[in-house]
C-alpha cells in the first residue's frame, strides 16, 4: 500500500539529511505508529507520502502508483485518497461542524443528497451527531479534533495521516480519540500517525517504526514507545494484503544498535522560511479564510504518557466506517499558482480548477 526504496530527503539549504536512505513497506489496513525525537524525520514521511514534498533520491509507492508518475496538477486527486488530521484541527472557525465535515465533499463535486447521507453519517460516527450546527469554538478540544477526523474520513479515504493528534489533548481526551483511530483502522482504513505519546503507543501495541536522525532504527510489529531490543522487520514481499487478513509478519533481522534513543522532547527546532511545513501552509490557510478562533496552534510539552488508558483494539467498537480519507493538505509548492482557494490550499482541488458554489473564500498565498 505504501512503500519507500531507499528513499533520502535532502531539505534546501540542510547538511544533513532529514530521511537518509529509508525502506519500509505499509501494509492495507496496518495501524503504525512513527515515533522519534522532533527532528528525527516523521512529518518528512508524512508529507513525502502525500506528495507534499518529493524525495532526493528513491521511489515512493502508494496505493500502487508510483508517485514519480502523477503530475502535480494531479496530486490534489491522488489526495482524496488520504485523510489527514493535524495536531492542531485546522477547522474552518466560522463554518459549522456540519459544514466543516461538508466542504471537504462540496469542493470534490459531491451532490447535495449524497452531502446530506454522508456527513450525518459521518458525524454519528464519531460521537457528534447532537452537535452538527455548533461552531468549533463551542467545542472542546477533543470535539475538535472529532470534526477534523469526521472530516478527514467522510470520503471514505484508503489511508489516514495523523500528525500528533492528540498533541493537544489531555490524556482521557486522547485516548478517546485513539480508540476512534482504532475504530477507524478496525474498518480498513490504514492509519498512520506520528506521536510523541509514550502511554499511547504503549497501550495500543500497534506497529512501531522509530526514526533516530532521519534512519528507521526499530519496526516492531507490536511495540512500545521504547523497547530494549531493537528489531528491525523486514518489508514483507507483497504489497497489498488485504484488512481483514493477518499483516504479515516478515523475517527479522538484527540490525545494528542504534544510536542511543535521544530524548523524546517535543518540537523545538523551528521550521527553515525556506518550506512552509504542511502544518503552517494548512493553517495558514484556514487562518486566511476565517476569522481569528478556536484551533490552537502552540506545540505543548508532550503528555504525561502513564494515565493514558487506551482501550485495546480488539474492543474497539468496530462501527462501519468507510475505508477512506481525504485531503486536507496544501498542493505541492512547485504547483502554486499565486492565487489559490481554499480548497486548492487544502489539497482538495487541482489549481484552476472551476470552483463550484461552496461558499469556498480565496485566500492569498502563504509564501
Ligand atoms: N522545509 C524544511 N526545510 C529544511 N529543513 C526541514 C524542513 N522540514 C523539516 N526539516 C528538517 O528535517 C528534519 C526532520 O524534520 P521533521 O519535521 O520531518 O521531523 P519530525 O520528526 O516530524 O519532528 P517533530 O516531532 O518536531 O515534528 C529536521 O532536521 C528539520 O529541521
Amino acid at each position: 500500500m505504501i512503500r519507500f526504496d531507499h528513499i533520502t530527503k535532502k531539505y534546501p539549504g540542510t547538511t544533513r539529511p532529514a530521511l537518509n536512505s529509508i525502506d519500509v513497506e505499509i501494509l492495507r489496513g496496518e495501524f503504525v505508529f512513527l515515533v522519534g525525537a522532533s527532528g528525527s524525520g516523521k512529518s518528512s514521511c508524512l508529507r513525502l507520502v502525500l506528495k507534499e514534498e518529493k524525495p532526493t533520491s528513491g521511489s515512493i509507492h502508494v496505493l500502487g502508483q508510483d508517485l514519480r508518475s502523477i503530475s502535480n496538477r494531479k496530486v490534489p486527486y491522488f489526495r482524496r485518497n488520504m485523510g489527514v488530521v493535524f495536531q492542531d484541527f485546522r477547522l474552518l472557525p466560522n463554518k459549522t461542524v456540519f459544514d466543516n465535515v461538508a466542504f471537504s465533499l462540496q469542493v470534490i463535486g459531491k451532490s447535495r443528497g449524497f452531502i446530506q447521507e454522508a456527513v450525518p453519517d459521518t458525524l454519528k460516527m464519531v460521537g457528534l451527531a447532537e452537535k452538527s450546527q455548533r461552531l468549533p469554538h463551542e467545542l472542546s478540544g477533543g470535539e475538535q479534533q472529532r470534526v477534523a477526523i469526521a472530516r478527514a474520513i467522510v470520503n471514505k479515504p484508503q489511508i489516514l495521516l495523523a500528525d500528533e493528534p492528540t498533541g493537544n489533548l489531555d490524556p482521557t481526551t486522547s485516548a478517546e480519540i485513539m480508540s476512534l483511530l482504532a475504530s477507524i483502522n478496525a474498518s480498513g482504513t490504514t492509519v498512520i500517525m506520528a506521536t510523541h505519546e509514550a502511554g499511547i503507543v504503549d497501550q495500543m501495541q500497534r506497529r512501531v517504526i522509530e526514526l533516530v536522525h532521519g534512519e528507521i532504527v526499530r519496526d516492531e510489529r507490536q511495540g512500545g514507545y521504547a523497547t530494549a531490543s531493537i528489531p528491525t522487520i523486514l518489508p514483507a514481499p507483497t504489497t497489498d494484503a488485504p484488512a481483514s487478513e493477518p499483516a504479515p509478519v516478515a523475517a527479522v533481522y538484527a540490525r545494528p544498535a542504534a544510536a542511543p534513543k535521544p530524548a523524546l522532547t517535543h518540537p523545538s527546532a523551528p521550521v527553515p522560511e525556506t518550506s512552509l511545513s504542511l502544518h503552517q501552509a494548512a493553517a495558514a490557510a484556514v487562518a486566511a479564510a476565517a476569522s481569528p478562533v478556536s484551533s490552537p496552534v502552540s506545540r505543548p510539552e508532550p503528555a504525561a504518557p502513564a494515565p493514558v488508558v487506551v482501550p485495546p483494539t480488539e474492543d474497539a467498537p468496530h462501527t462501519p466506517v468507510p475505508p477512506m480519507t481525504r485531503p486536507v493538505l496544501p498542493v505541492a509548492q512547485d504547483d502554486e499558482p499565486e492565487q489559490l482557494t481554499l480548497a486548492e490550499k487544502l489539497g482538495l482541488r487541482a489549481p484552476g480548477e472551476k470552483p463550484d458554489q461552496t461558499g469556498e473564500q480565496n485566500v492569498g498565498p502563504t509564501r
